[in-house]
């Protein structure tokens, strides 16, 4: 570990100037890894009045690595942060007219980042541009920050607020940090998705970004999944095939209705949070699972794929999108009230047993140790093995029948504000592995004391009629003729007056027997799938969510030891 007070000293030293920093003469330091400074003692001194007595010495450092851009200073930015008077703004001008300004990243709350600045002053302009110079140089090596990026606006996603969002909150980020960018502003849906899939220059761009909510990202998740597999040959068609992970980096700016994906990879849904996360090519790599009916493609899915309830919820609130994000609210009441519960047989190929179980209370968190395992060669063989697929013994696939109110497969958390822990609070971005949960039929209290956990801390596995198992593979059959209500179960029978109550002997159809899997949002067409989880398909500009720091001094990024006697303020 290395010390601050080595960086202000001499360790691997690229800079050292005493310059002004509000109005005070400071000891700047730059080394690679750090930006530092502190008031010199002749300063303290000063401040300190007639006392001999110094102050005692602040640090200030910043990590290289958040930098966002370093500029000559604008004329407008005069002291904005001191709240001194603008006759001592105008001395500092005066006496040192030659200053720079270091934008940088400040954690706020709740893993909520934002854009600050940092200026210094100095009399001689050769000396100001080449610190300039030199932090840029810096910023260079940063390989892995995006240059050039490619971004997709859903001006009708959410409360409508994307494009506003982008323009006032984004685009001026991504102009400080010098990336250049394409816009698109989508004029109908899927029109993203096919965009990315035929037209796009891809090699043009470090990544894309999308400026909406979950099925926004969907789309783009379509578009270049479906690329990637084309330019290497693969057919998506087949349920086995080894698909291609994809090269270019995707960003999610939050302007949708659950936003469930940013949620769960960031910790907030804050537009500015996620864009200097792209800034600083941030990457997380993500499972994501191939949806097929027999022999045919389906869908993908990163989030949720949900039968029962949540395809109930999402089915009708599609009938409500005019309502913006309280849709979900009242298709979630009306469904909750109609209680329905579906027949059907699951089957799947549990994970192995060192990949954790959905119980455990190991989250997923930024630099997850769970995630670094990668599946071996002989976890494949097995997974690809039909003749296992046969057998229901010999510690391979397990099948399940029976009624259930959900059958919900998360292969995150699914953390979104509705419900911060998520739907599988212990489910990992990129371990290869879904969790599955299984809601059996149960009466209309318990089925709501379930979903009342998934707001609170209580666990929401901890029902006798609610199972859950963290698989690689599994595979749905709905049961073909039947549909229940599960009015006869509740103890006291109310008439809810949302939909006809159907009874198992009377006018059943397909429809009203089977559920709707919502996948990610969107619906899909058949109630019959095979869903298998391919590992790390996906990169994500994000890190996963930090670990919560207590006080900003135990940022676990921090590089330095703190020492006795001195104060130390890390930007
Ligand atoms: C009593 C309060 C209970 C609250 C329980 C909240 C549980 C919420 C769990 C949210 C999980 C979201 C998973 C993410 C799925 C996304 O891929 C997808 C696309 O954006 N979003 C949805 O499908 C959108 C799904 C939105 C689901 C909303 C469900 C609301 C249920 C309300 C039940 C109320 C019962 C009240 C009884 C009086
Ligand atoms: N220009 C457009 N006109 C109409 N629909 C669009 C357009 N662009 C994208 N879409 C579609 O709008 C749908 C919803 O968008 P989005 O995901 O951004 O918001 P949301 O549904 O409110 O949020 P969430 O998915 O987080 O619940 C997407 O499925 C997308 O295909
Ligand atoms: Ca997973």
């Amino acid at each position: 570990m290395t010390r601050l007070s080595d960086i202000m000293e001499t360790q691997d030293r690229l800079l050292f100037s005493k310059l002004f920093h509000k109005h005070r003469q400071v000891e700047v330091t730059l080394n690679r890894s750090v930006l530092a400074w502190k008031e010199t003692e002749k300063s303290r001194k000063r401040s300190s009045g007639i006392s001999n007595r110094a102050e005692t010495a602040h640090i200030h450092a910043l990590q290289v690595c958040e930098i966002v851009a370093v500029h000559t200073k604008d004329d407008d930015q005069d002291n904005k942060e001191t709240r001194r008077s603008r006759a001592e703004a105008k001395q500092t001008s005066r006496l040192h007219p030659h200053a720079f300004t270091v934008s940088y990243i400040r954690r706020t709350r709740q893993h909520q980042w934002c854009c600050s600045e940092v200026i210094f002053h100095s009399a001689n302009q050769a000396l100001s541009e080449q610190w300039i110079k030199v932090i840029n140089e810096q910023l260079a090596l940063l390989t892995h920050r995006p240059k050039s990026l490619l971004v997709y606006i859903n001006p009708y996603g959410g409360k409508r607020r994307g494009k506003r969002i982008y323009e006032q909150k984004v685009a001026p980020l991504f102009g400080r940090a010098c990336i250049s960018t394409d816009v698109i502003v989508t004029e109908r849906a899927n029109h993203a998705r096919d965009h990315l899939k035929t037209e796009a220059n891809l090699d043009k761009y470090d990544g894309v970004v999308c400026v909406g909510g979950d099925g926004m990202f969907s789309e783009i998740l379509h578009g270049l999944i479906s690329r990637t597999q084309t330019d290497n040959g693969v057919d998506p068609n087949q349920p086995d095939a080894e698909l291609v992970p994809c090269s270019v980096h995707i960003g999610i700016i939050p302007a949708g209705s659950t936003d469930c994906i940013c949620f769960a990879t960031v910790g907030t849904n804050d537009p500015v949070t996620s864009a200097l996360h792209i800034i600083v090519g941030d990457s997380q790599p993500m499972d994501v699972c191939s949806v097929h009916h027999n022999d045919s493609f389906l869908r993908y899915s990163v989030s949720l794929l949900g039968y029962g309830f949540y395809g109930d919820v999402l089915k009708d609130s599609e009938r409500k999108r005019w309502m913006g994000p309280a849709r979900y609210d009242l298709s979630g009441v009306k469904t909750f009230l109609s209680h329905n519960y579906y027949e059907g047989s699951i089957s799947f190929l549990p994970a192995e047993n060192n990949m954790g179980d959905p119980r455990d209370k190991l989250q997923c968190r930024s630099g997850c140790s769970v995630c670094q395992h990668k599946p071996s060669s002989k976890d494949t063989q097995w997974e690809m093995s039909e003749e296992k697929e046969m057998s229901d013994k010999v510690g391979g696939w397990r099948t399940i029948r029976g009624k259930f109110i959900a059958i919900n497969a998360a292969s995150m958390s699914c953390a979104c504000p509705r419900s911060p822990k998520g739907l599988s609070p212990s489910a990992h971005l990129a371990d290869g592995t879904t969790d599955l949960i299984l809601v059996r039929k149960c009466s209309r209290l318990d089925f709501l004391t379930h979903l009342l956990r998934h707001t609170n801390k209580e666990d929401q596995f901890d029902h006798s009629f609610v199972e859950v198992h963290r698989v690689r593979r599994f595979n749905f059959q709905p049961q073909q003729n039947e549909m229940h209500s599960l009015e006869d179960l509740t103890e006291t029978p109310k008439k809810t007056g949302f939909r006809p109550i159907c009874s198992a002997q009377t006018n059943y159809n397909y429809q009203d027997s089977h559920s709707s899997w919502n996948c990610d949002g969107e619906i899909l067409p058949h109630a019959a799938i095979r869903v298998s989880v391919q590992p790390q398909l996906i990169r994500l500009f994000a890190r996963g969510i930090e670990e919560q720091q207590q006080s900003l001094l135990e940022d676990p990024c921090t590089l330095w030891a703190l020492e006795p006697n001195t104060h130390y303020s890390v930007d």
